[in-house]
């Protein structure tokens, strides 16, 4: 398993380098290498960032107590000596009341048709809801030739075994699943099960990036979302899905010595209403500085270089159910 993130340039306002431009030749891995793409999907809350990182063994995907913070897919790659594994990680599939949620939902459809297989989670500590079953459903109508694995997360949270395994036989009811595992990813417990799990179904063939790279989301995509995170500690309930980060640019300061660069990173946090935008600023801007130096240190851990970060709040009225709006915010 990769340690570390691999070196990048982190000047000037550009993406990261799409991932087909970093793939490895064809016919470097050794015979029965097998490499290829996995989805996690499961409602709100089930885990799947927290498995994803796991699974990776780095802060690739956010991970929130509030349900609903994943919007982008966001990629973690397992690198193995026998193996690839691409992790997608996806919004939770739910029934839409937004067109937001409808968006989400199709961009989770769109990614499930794609991959190699599907990981569907379940957490252990709740019962099987609406929520798993319209999900199920949602899987029964991939082709058939996609495997569904059940993955019943956080069984650390269930101290009795019996209520486990009777976790594990109504997932077994709930579809036609080719395995079912269950794991903790708080514990490590079983996730190297889960991974030559996920493993075996891959299809065989050479490595599809370079060793090392654990994902290609574009840098300014995962700073928007530790901004996210960081805004998203501590507020009320309503706001996380109204919050929407959008990195304006990122762009090395001029005139700086080359061993004392500052690279200006300029975010607008998205809220829908002026009263949103009272609670993440703060009495005096207090919150707002908090959630900037928090987002800050994280953005430099992940960039590796100094960060002078202007944070801006704007109010885009009902933008989750604003076509316009909605595009203009990247959904
Ligand atoms: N105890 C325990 N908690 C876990 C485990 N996995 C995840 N959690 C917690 O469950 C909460 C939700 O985890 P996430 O990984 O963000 O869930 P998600 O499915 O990605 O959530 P969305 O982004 O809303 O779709 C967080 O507070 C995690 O810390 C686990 O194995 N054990």
């Amino acid at each position: 398993m990769a340690a570390s993130r691999s070196t990048r340039s982190s000047g000037g306002s550009r993406p990261l380098a799409a991932a087909s431009s970093n793939l490895v030749p064809v016919g470097e891995s050794p015979p029965g290498y097998r490499a290829g793409f996995a989805c996690f999907v499961g409602r709100p809350n089930a885990g799947k960032s927290t498995l994803t990182n796991a699974l990776v063994g780095s802060k690739v995907a956010i991970t929130s107590g509030r349900p609903q913070t994943t919007r982008h897919a966001i990629r973690g790659i397992v690198h193995r000596d026998d193996a690839q594994l691409i992790l997608v990680d996806t919004p939770g599939l739910h029934r839409p009341r937004t067109l937001l949620g409808q968006r989400l939902n199709d961009v989770v459809r769109a990614t499930l048709s794609e991959v190699d297989l599907v990981g569907f989670c379940m957490p252990a500590d709740e019962p099987l809801g609406r929520g798993d079953r319209f999900i199920a459903e949602e899987l029964a109508r991939l082709p058939k030739r996609t495997p569904i694995i059940a993955i019943l997360t956080k069984t650390d949270k269930v101290a009795d075994h019996d209520r486990v395994g009777a976790r594990l036989l109504e997932v077994a009811k709930l579809g036609d699943f080719h395995d079912i595992v269950p794991v903790s990813a708080v514990r490590s417990f079983q996730v190297d099960v889960l991974a030559d799990v996920l493993v075996s179904h891959l299809p065989t063939g050479p490595a599809l990036y370079p060793d090392g790279e654990l994902t290609d989301e574009p840098e300014q995509v995962m700073v928007a979302e530790l901004v996210r995170e960081a805004a998203l500690e501590g507020v009320r309930d309503e706001l996380p899905h109204s919050l929407a980060v959008v990195v304006e640019e990122m762009i090395p300061r001029e005139d700086r010595p080359a061993d004392r660069p500052l690279l200006d990173v300029r975010v607008h946090v998205f809220v829908e209403r002026p009263s949103q935008k009272a609670i993440v600023i703060g009495a005096g801007g207090s919150r707002l500085k908090d959630v900037g130096s928090r987002a800050r240190s994280q953005i430099e851990a992940l960039l590796g270089t100094p960060v002078f970060l202007d944070l801006h709040v704007k109010v885009a009225k009902d933008w989750q159910r604003d076509p316009r709006q909605l595009r203009r915010l990247g959904f």
